[in-house]
């Protein structure tokens, strides 16, 4: 989907129509902006997708990228399933609403507590990740007398790394069943033993910010190998073949995803060749879409303050958030592009780099970038963190969290409250 950015006549940059400099006035910054429309437009290109070949899915936003009451909300009413990976963010769905048919709970380390939540609410199903979990959960029903359903989270010995693939033949992750070593056909006959759970099928996720369909090719290829097996040792048919998300976004000219609707030809193209070869049925199709739903729908605004030039080395312009608000560029060396919303239509004039404010020597948020010559008070406008930026914010140095506006059909709506300084402490106790 394209962003649906704009400059008005005063050069401002527009986002869903809004001025991002009145916003910035009127919430205050760091900001996240989101564009509500762009959001339903990805969600809607994977529904469509889907149905224009009659194929049978569930389109799970992997709540992780970004999640709060009004974006599950939005979720909700585009018809999407929910990917929760913790008590909290099954919380957060509950206080939105959420149809709890229609969430999966992930989790590499589910506790006791977060699979009794889980089962009291009747979620749709639990994505099986290891032998511990499996007691766990066979002991929850049990004291519950409950039944629930479950995927199992195999790794094929597939991972992207962004631009390409790595086979590993002993696949060293901490998440799910191995494939090649058989734990995954371990897990599939210990779950087929337990009358109260009922295995629907097998869950895969090869990483994350990909740009091509042939790791998912692979991985289909891979995981009907040993479904196909399955069928011939245990008489088990997959229902359901969830083929996770990782469906890579634009942050910056470099990175050139496609459109969303091509993973989803490509995925049921693959799955149909591999149905037909072993002679098998269609399953119910999931997907995980985090990134590629949220990601660059967001701006987030700063507040740039001081500025400080180094002849000959580099120019640093210092921005109100950083790390804090967005650990990636920190993290995963990850780029971003930005412009200064008050200028938006002026011309580069010269290389900056924008720095966060952050007690830390790595919190800069872009190494490089031209910008028109800026001073204290302008706002800058960083593209695409719409996903895994607040998600992954933190009080580093007890900054308050930024706030979160949605955009939608020229309405501005306060979504999240920035937090205070009493927000802050609120968990202080004082030692006596
Ligand atoms: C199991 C699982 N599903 C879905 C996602 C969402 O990935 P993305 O945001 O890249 O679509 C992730 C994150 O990588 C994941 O680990
Ligand atoms: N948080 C990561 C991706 C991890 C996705 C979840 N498994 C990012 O920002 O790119």
């Amino acid at each position: 989907m394209e962003r649906s950015y704009q400059v008005n006549q005063q050069g401002h940059l527009t986002i869903g129509g809004l001025d991002t400099v009145k916003l910035s006035q009127k919430y205050g910054t760091p900001l996240f902006v989101y564009d509500v429309n762009h959001i339903r437009q990805n969600a809607r290109a994977f529904v469509e997708a889907f149905r224009a070949h009659n194929v049978k899915a569930q389109i799970a936003y992997a709540s992780k990228a970004f999640s709060s009451i009004a974006m599950v909300q939005v979720a909700k009413q585009e018809g999407l399933s929910l990917d929760v990976v913790s008590q909290g963010e099954l919380y957060t769905a509950i206080q939105a609403g959420f149809p709890m048919e229609r969430i999966h709970l992930h989790g590499n380390n589910k506790s006791k507590e977060e699979i009794e939540m889980a089962v009291e609410q009747q979620i749709g199903c639990i994505v099986i990740d290891n032998f511990y979990e499996i007691e766990l959960l066979q002991q929850v029903l049990q004291e519950k007398q409950s039944t629930m359903d479950v995927l199992i989270r195999v790794t094929p010995g597939i991972e992207a790394h962004t631009h390409n693939y790595i086979l590993t033949g002993h696949e060293d992750s901490k998440f799910g069943f191995n494939v090649n070593n058989h734990q995954a056909t371990e897990a599939l006959t210990t779950l087929l033993k337990i009358d109260r759970i009922t295995v629907k099928g097998v869950h895969c996720h090869i990483g994350s910010q990909i740009f091509e369909t042939d790791g998912f090719e692979m991985a289909v290829q891979r995981l009907y190998q040993m479904i196909n097996e399955w069928k011939n040792s245990f008489q088990f048919e997959t229902d359901v073949l969830n083929v996770g998300g990782g469906f890579g976004i634009r942050y910056t000219a470099e990175d050139k995803p496609l459109p969303l609707h091509e993973y989803v030809d490509a995925l049921i193209k693959e799955i149909t060749q591999q149905v037909d070869h072993y002679q098998l049925t269609f399953p119910e199709i999931w997907i995980e879409p985090g990134r590629s739903l949220v990601g660059e729908s967001a701006v987030t605004l700063y507040k740039i303050g001081s500025i400080k030039e180094i002849p000959e080395v580099r120019k640093y312009i210092s921005v109100d958030g950083g790390m804090t608000d967005n650990i990636r560029p920190a993290l995963y060396e990850a780029k971003y592009e930005a412009v200064v919303a008050n200028k938006a239509n002026q011309s580069p004039d010269e290389k900056v780099a924008v720095a966060g404010k952050a007690c830390e020597s790595g919190d800069m948020l872009i190494w490089d970038i031209d910008l028109p010559k800026v001073k204290n008070d302008d706002i800058l406008a960083v593209f695409s963190t719409g996903a895994y930026s607040y998600s992954m914010a933190s009080h580093y140095n007890r900054f308050p969290k930024a706030a979160i506006v949605f955009v939608e059909d020229g309405h501005d709506a306060l979504v999240v409250k920035r937090e205070t300084y009493e927000d802050v402490v609120q968990n202080d106790l004082f030692y006596e």
